[in-house]
């Protein structure tokens, strides 16, 4: 079954921190699947609702009476993410997908600074609020600062995001920014060096392998502190969409167990 005309929304960010509803008219044919999956993908969004009403009230009122029972896995309290994004949003949906149905983490929010990005269907389908970054008010101001603390935000994760997170998030949310850069740093990172770029510097090197690298953020492109790398091998026929390849099931593979093993 397919649709004419689907509203795309997303949210962006009033002068005085409020958010407002902004609808982008897509004219086309959108395809939501059978009847049947339809339903069946509404059944599962109301039991995963219900679990999550039930037992996040049934355990806080537990935790309540008992705190340190917050220590077990069912008691403890869902921790919220932002996931900011520029383009399809991959590791994102990964994310996503692998919290689905545990009750334990919370995306919040989306965040993205490219209208028409791949990552702002994601939120749609996931029912997940999706911002777009607005460049004045995230390079001066506290207006995305404020939002992410008032949001009680656990952990920001960047995933393919392309701008610099500018100084004053990074100092109000310190240890708590991560991002995920598609080769073994400290080689190959720094200004320019995102996406396909990265991969065909690789290749243009003759390198033998390459991988990822996820970091803590600080003021300074991929300088944080490493938390994970993993590697994969490149051959001399490789192309850098091969490599790319490779590096994104690594990514695909790691970026969910590291972003739960933080929020453990
Ligand atoms: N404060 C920090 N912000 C960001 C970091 C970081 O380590 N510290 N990591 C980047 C992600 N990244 C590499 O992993 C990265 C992304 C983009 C660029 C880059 O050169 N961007 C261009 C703009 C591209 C565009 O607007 O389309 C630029 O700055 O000229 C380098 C590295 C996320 N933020
Ligand atoms: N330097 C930052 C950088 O290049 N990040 C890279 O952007 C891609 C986003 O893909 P996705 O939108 O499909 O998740 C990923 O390969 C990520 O490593």
């Amino acid at each position: 079954m397919s649709v004419k005309c689907q509203q795309k929304t997303y949210l962006t960010l009033t002068n005085t921190g409020g958010l407002s509803v902004k609808c982008r008219r897509r004219v086309g044919r959108v395809s939501v699947g059978s009847r049947w999956e339809v339903g069946e993908r509404v059944v599962k969004e109301w039991l995963s609702i219900y679990y999550y009403i039930v037992v996040r009230w049934f355990s806080a009122s537990i935790v309540g009476i008992h705190p340190n029972l917050q220590s077990f896995p069912i008691f403890a309290a869902m921790k919220n993410i932002a996931i900011f994004a520029s383009g399809a949003g991959s590791n994102a949906q990964k994310i996503i997908d692998h919290f689905r149905g545990k009750g334990t983490v919370n995306v919040k929010y989306i965040l993205c600074n490219k209208p028409g990005a791949g990552i702002f269907d994601i939120a749609e389908r996931e029912n997940i609020p999706a911002i777009l970054i607005e460049k004045e008010q995230f390079f001066r101001g506290d207006t995305y600062v404020k939002l992410l603390q008032e949001a009680n935000i656990d952990l920001i994760v960047l995933a393919g995001f392309l701008w610099k997170v500018p100084t004053n998030l990074v100092q109000a949310f310190p240890n708590k920014i991560i991002n995920i850069h598609p080769a073994l740093l400290p080689k190959y990172g720094g200004k320019g060096m995102y996406g396909h770029f990265v991969h065909e510097a690789v290749v243009a090197a003759q390198e033998k392998e390459s991988g990822i690298t996820i970091h803590y953020v600080n003021e300074h492109y991929d300088e944080g502190a490493p938390i994970l790398q993993e590697r994969c091998e490149v051959l001399s026929t490789d192309s850098p969409t091969d490599v790319a390849k490779k590096v994104q099931v690594l990514e695909h593979q790691w970026f969910p167990v590291i972003v739960e093993r933080l929020l453990s």
